[in-house]
């Protein structure tokens, strides 16, 4: 039989940003491919919505209130949460951006940037692989951006945390394989989020993006949703420290 599964029956994913866009999408489509589900996001109210979806879908669904930059107590509340229960798959999802220019750039929003989305999705990775490495297996998938691969307008502090996201899904995949853990990165182009709302109502802002997109399209968030399933299925078994551009082809589009 040469088709892999894509099946996530019967695993456990936690997905930090699990209430909104891309990380509720990843979230839904875990629960749909099988998976139960670890929600981590800062607002209540968004978090029992999710949840009550993953529940509809016929899975559990946890979820922990809290600002990932308190990433012990995030480590702390999936052990109260789980148990012994194995985690099978790890998405660092949840990031956020400031769009300064750069010579406006300040140490708080420097920090900010880089606590969230890199300090935070590090720690947690490890902890996710301290608790994988002892089932032998696992799967790490971390949510860089386009942004981390080439120069956007959108902020030089948000594209180094972007940036140091691919460099860390390779070291940590390097270092991870002798445990079966894989380590993937998806980099994301634009998609509708509320992260994008502001940028994507700008019409000459979309027509710049267009302009460089070959496939002419903002994409849709189950566009997305495809490649976490691959990374955290057992169709990725032998795939590992890669990251996938999920951008309608703008990173190849030249002149
Ligand atoms: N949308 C896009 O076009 C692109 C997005 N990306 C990346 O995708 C990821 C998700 O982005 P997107 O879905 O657009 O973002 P959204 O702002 O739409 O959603 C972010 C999610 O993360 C949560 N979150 C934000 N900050 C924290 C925090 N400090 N601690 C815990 N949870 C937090 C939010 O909930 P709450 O506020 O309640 O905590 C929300 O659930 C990010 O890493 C982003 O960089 C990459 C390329 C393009
Ligand atoms: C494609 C980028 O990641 C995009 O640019 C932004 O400023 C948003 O934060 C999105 O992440």
């Amino acid at each position: 039989m040469y088709l892999p599964s894509f099946s996530l029956d019967g695993k456990l994913a936690v997905v930090t940003g699990a209430t909104k866009g891309i990380g509720r999408a990843i979230a839904l489509g875990y629960a749909e491919a099988g998976a139960d589900v670890v929600l981590i996001a800062r607002t209540l109210e968004d978090l029992e919505k999710v949840k009550k979806e993953v529940e509809a879908l016929g899975r559990q669904a946890f979820t922990i209130c809290n600002d990932i930059k308190d990433y012990k107590k995030i480590i702390a509340k999936v052990d109260e949460l789980l148990g012994e229960r194995p985690i099978d798959i790890w998405v660092n999802n949840a990031g956020v951006n400031i769009r300064s220019q750069a010579l406006d750039v300040t140490e708080e929003e420097w920090m900010h940037i880089v606590d969230v989305n890199m300090k935070s999705a590090f720690f947690l990775a490890q902890a996710a692989a301290k608790k994988m490495k002892g089932n032998n297996k696992g799967k790490i998938i971390n949510v860089s951006s386009v942004g981390g691969h080439m120069a956007l307008r959108t902020g030089v502090v948000y594209a180094m945390t972007k940036s140091a996201i691919i460099q860390m899904t390779k070291n940590l995949a390097m270092e991870l394989g002798k445990y079966s853990i894989n380590v993937n990165a998806i980099e994301p182009w634009y998609f509708p989020t509320a992260l994008t709302e502001t940028l994507l109502k700008d019409e000459a802002y979309v027509n710049d993006i267009l302009d460089r997109t070959p496939l002419n399209r903002i994409g849709k968030l189950e566009e997305l949703v495809g490649t976490a399933v691959y990374f955290a299925s057992d169709a990725s078994n032998y795939t590992t420290g890669q990251t996938l551009f999920v951008d309608g082809g703008m990173t190849i589009y030249g002149f």
